[in-house]
């Protein structure tokens, strides 16, 4: 039978199958996927094929085969092994939960986290949370934000978990599929969540970040059936997921507006820093695209992520005190 994974506890996962049953299953010897080096096999959202077998009345399942995955989301372990975490697979939407003040959002956090998006292959949408608090400065800030996203291809929206204002919008755009929502601690994930589906607590807000670090076995992430034909998956670490390696000329790929610029570089492998006739310095000249972008382009490209990391753990930490 077809299933999808919903949850996994150990050596154990909870898998849907296409019969709408819930049937916990094991995997069979050991299979690997072939260019991951994870900690574990199987992940959350991943699309397996398992057999039932029934033994004192009790019936399980044996995974036997996974679908090739549309994307997936890692945590890097922290040990020096190259091994990664799988945090979940086959999302269709991200929900970056974005607020002004209070707290403050930064470009270069968002920025950092639709490269990253984007080197996954996952569909970012930017939601900017408690519209309902806005000062006329931070209505401006807000505005002028989503200008700059909005122009690049991110759809944005503008919502109150608060009011419900903008909320069917969110709806919309998670019917018949998988998301995810993500953004600093205190944006309003929880509260958006609650608004979207009462009832549905999601663990997020437990799950301390804190007690995780050096290890990369206790992030588990869990996928949820909304009543609206909807999943949602939550995973307690997203927000720790860092820029993936990539190299030097693959980041400005991974800027939509700079990728679209590159062809009109002199040199093909331009870093967009101090070549001539590059494009991309051309059109931030002209005002063209945005300079907070190329900030934090620069910046992931100077590697500054060891401070971003910093930024995470020390949310993380809020979060527990
Ligand atoms: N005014 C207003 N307050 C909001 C809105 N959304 C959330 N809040 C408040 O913001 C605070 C933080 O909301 P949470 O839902 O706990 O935030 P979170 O993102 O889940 O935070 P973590 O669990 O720490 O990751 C709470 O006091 C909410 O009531 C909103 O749209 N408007
Ligand atoms: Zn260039």
């Amino acid at each position: 039978m077809n299933g999808i994974v919903y949850k996994s506890t150990g050596s154990w996962y909870s898998v849907k199958g296409e019969d709408g049953v819930f049937y916990d299953c094991r995997i069979k010897g050991k299979f690997r996927i072939k260019g991951i080096k994870s900690t574990n096999p199987i992940a959350v959202g991943d699309h397996v094929r398992f057999e039932l077998e029934t033994t004192n009345d009790v019936t399980t399942g044996v995974i036997n085969d996974i679908k090739p995955r549309k994307n997936y989301i890692v945590r890097k372990s922290v040990n020096l092994s190259k091994q990664v975490h799988i945090l979940a697979s086959n999302i269709d939407t991200l929900f970056l939960i974005v607020t002004i003040d209070n707290p403050v959002t930064t470009t270069s956090f968002i920025d950092r986290f639709l490269v990253t998006a984007e080197a996954y292959g996952i569909k970012t949408v930017l939601v900017f949370n408690k519209i309902d608090t806005y000062s006329e400065d931070a209505l401006d800030e807000q505005l002028y934000m989503q200008y700059i996203y909005s122009q690049i291809g991110y759809e944005c929206l503008r919502v109150s978990a608060v009011t419900g204002k903008g909320l069917d919008a969110i709806k919309e755009r998670m019917i018949g599929k998988v998301s995810t929502f993500t953004g600093h601690s205190g944006v309003g994930k929880s509260t958006l969540i609650n608004a979207i589906e009462p009832g549905l607590h999601l663990k997020t807000a437990q799950i301390s970040e804190q007690h995780q670090q050096g290890q990369h076995t206790t992030t588990f992430a869990e996928m949820f059936d909304l009543s609206f034909d909807a999943q949602i998956i939550d995973t307690p670490g997203v927000r720790g997921f860092g820029v993936v390696d990539m190299e030097p000329t693959e980041v400005g790929d991974y800027f939509p507006e700079f990728f679209a610029l590159k062809d009109q570089c002199k040199f093909n492998n331009c870093l967009h820093r101090e070549e001539p006739y590059c494009a991309v310095k051309n059109a931030l000249d002209r005002d063209e695209l945005a300079w907070s972008r190329y900030k934090s382009y620069i910046q992931i490209l100077d590697g500054e992520e060891e401070h971003y990391r910093t930024d995470i753990y020390k949310d993380g930490k809020n979060q527990d005190e």
